[in-house]
């Protein structure tokens, strides 16, 4: 079965060079894929394009080598061309995330094909109206949040009037019932917060720095999976 129809974004790592103190990315992932993440994203608003290839055949590596290129997704970040360009170098990647000034959904879609994945950060302003209103045709899943404010991407949550706005755990229950597809959670996500997120119905957390800055990454990455699968309530059918 295409990993598209079998998504799983319950826990989803996003890791780029710039977020792991010098360690290699690969060894970040393939601690985190151990530990039962299932799903990788590539992100790195600093490396080249051809390190962004480089990185990408890594993941898909770590991925195929622990035996799980059918059930974790590997996504990259922004860059439809990268993406591509890996393709073309027989890497399996198997899809995008994509936010709202990125590359528009219908684009990813044509590129890409039926079997990848798109997923999208829903809009911060009117961000209730925004999931029952868009078009999900084309979107596999919603990224949503913050939870706080993160040094990681310091724009994360911005409203139009650039205030950065938070969501509280009613505000992402109530996301994850209006939302018509998938939605995860990131921004700010520590190990303490995943009880009571999974209790919100929402079908996944994300993080950055919980993993990658930790001293033991595959001992965190473990403690985030084992929290999520004790707290997580049964996923609102969508
Ligand atoms: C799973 C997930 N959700 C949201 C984002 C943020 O995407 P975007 O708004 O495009 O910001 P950048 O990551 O490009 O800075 C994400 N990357 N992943
Ligand atoms: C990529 C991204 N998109 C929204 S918040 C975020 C960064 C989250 O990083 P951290 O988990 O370190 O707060
Ligand atoms: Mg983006």
């Amino acid at each position: 079965m295409s990993i598209r129809k079998n998504i799983n974004i319950s826990a989803y790592l996003v890791v780029g060079p710039e977020n792991t103190k010098n360690r290699p990315v690969g060894t970040i992932i393939k601690d985190a894929i151990e530990a039962g993440f299932t799903c990788i994203q590539i992100r790195s608003k600093v490396a080249s394009a051809l390190e962004l290839i480089q990185l990408t055949r890594e993941a898909s590596e770590v991925i195929a080598q622990a035996g799980k290129s059918d059930e974790v997704a590997l996504l990259v970040n922004d860059r439809l061309d990268v993406i591509l360009a890996a393709r073309k170098q027989g890497i399996k990647v198997d899809g995008i995330h994509v936010g709202q000034s990125d590359i528009p959904v219908d684009v990813c879609r044509e590129y890409l094909g039926d079997d990848s994945i798109v997923g999208v950060s829903a809009r911060t302003h009117e961000l209730f109206e925004y999931i029952k209103t868009v078009d999900v045709s084309q979107i596999d899943y919603f990224g949503a949040g913050p939870l706080r404010e993160t040094k990681t991407k310091p724009d994360c949550g911005m409203d139009l009037d650039g205030k950065i706005v938070i969501r509280s755990l009613d505000e992402i229950s109530e996301l994850a019932k209006l939302s018509p597809i998938p939605v995860v959670i990131g921004g700010g996500v520590k190990l303490a917060d995943i009880p009571p997120l999974a209790q919100t119905g929402v079908d996944g957390f994300f993080v950055v720095s919980a993993v990658t800055e930790a001293d033991d990454p595959k001992l965190e990455a473990t403690n985030l999976v084992i929290a999520w699968n004790l707290n997580k309530l049964n996923p609102i059918s969508k």
